[in-house]
């Protein structure tokens, strides 16, 4: 599949080389408002090519995404130390003006992943400009925390990640919801699993996993002035799950009718992803702390869209 990525700064190139190395592409396309970025990140994404998948990596103009399935949109500005994904809003709501009319005109019938943050409110901006149908663009949402929820608590256990499950819900932001009370190991409750390995999961444990969790993104650019690598295997992942049509379960945003009471929100919840885009919604268990949380999530981000006119 010809996957475009408008944004060829840190996410997007974390993407393209992402989806080079795991195959999840046959074509990437590189767009970016500075040209020559965009053709020195191409080019040396291109050169792991020979170590990877075979995939044709190059940069260009808005044209050459014709035919494109997928377009990840990673334009416009992050956080700077200390700064909330709700500050970049108003910013990146006006890159947003200009790059999504120009890939619906040239690739309109490719499904829009969108990583730009404020993801969830910037995934409610591209569907209102781009016309498509809630299920064909998908924010890659709380897939990143998702996954630093399932590393942190896998660390702990002494476990693979990968056979920790259970997902963070709401926004990709401050009032996200970890989904403790859902959380399997195996086919095993949470609880189950850490009492037989002696791993107990203490009020002390949840409090460090859920600082670890929301804070990730703060600790990183303090130190590094961006995150690029979970996010750019999350939105590799998510373009396999289209490319393969895997009717994958990921946690995702989309623009959903209703979700913990509140109407017309984009937020995340487990989403099953195929090669139409998002189709099921699956609600996950939740306590009654865990459901105010998301309906305290899902109200902060309809007043904020709210206060774009969406
Ligand atoms: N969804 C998620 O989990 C994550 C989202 N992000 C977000 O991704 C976005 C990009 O972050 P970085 O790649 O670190 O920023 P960056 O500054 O490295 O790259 C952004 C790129 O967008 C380009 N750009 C800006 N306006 C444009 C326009 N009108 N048309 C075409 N290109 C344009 C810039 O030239 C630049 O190359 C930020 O909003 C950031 O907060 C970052 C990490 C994780
Ligand atoms: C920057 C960002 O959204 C993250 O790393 O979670």
């Amino acid at each position: 599949m010809k996957v475009g990525i408008v944004g060829a700064g840190m996410v997007g190139s974390a993407a393209g080389y992402a989806m080079a190395l795991t195959g999840a592409a046959s074509r990437i396309v590189l767009v970016d408002r500075d040209a020559a970025l965009a053709q020195a990140q191409a080019q040396d994404i291109a050169h792991a090519v020979p170590f990877a998948s075979a995939a044709v990596v190059e940069a260009g103009g808005y044209d050459a995404l014709a035919g494109a399935g997928v377009v990840v949109l990673a334009a416009g500005v992050g956080q700077k130390p200390g700064e909330s994904r709700l500050a970049l809003l108003e910013r990146n709501a006006a890159v947003f003006e200009d790059v999504v009319g120009a890939v619906r005109a040239a690739a309109p019938r490719a499904i829009l992943l969108i990583a730009t943050n404020p993801v969830d409110v910037m995934t409610h901006v591209a569907t209102r400009l781009s016309g498509l149908s809630p299920g064909r663009v998908i924010g890659s949402g709380t897939i990143l925390d998702t996954a630093r929820f399932r590393m942190l608590l896998a660390g702990h256990l002494g476990l693979a990640p990968q056979s920790v499950h259970g997902y963070v819900l709401g926004e990709h932001g401050d009032s996200e919801v970890l989904g403790w009370s859902g959380a399997r190991v195996g086919s095993e409750p949470l609880a189950s699993v850490a009492a037989q390995l002696g791993a107990a999961i203490t009020a002390d444990v949840r409090a460090r996993i859920d600082a670890g969790v929301r804070g990730a993104a703060y600790r990183i650019i303090a130190g590094k002035g961006a995150t690029n690598y979970g996010i750019g295997a999350g939105l590799a992942r998510i373009v396999r799950a289209i490319g393969r049509d895997e009717q994958a379960v990921l946690s995702l945003s989309v623009v959903t009718p209703e979700a913990a009471g509140v109407r017309d929100v984009a937020l995340s919840l487990p989403r099953v992803v195929g090669a139409g885009g998002v189709g099921t919604t699956l609600m996950p268990t939740l306590d009654a702390a865990e459901t105010r949380a998301l309906a305290a999530s899902a109200a902060l981000l309809r007043e904020t869209a709210g206060a774009l006119g969406l």
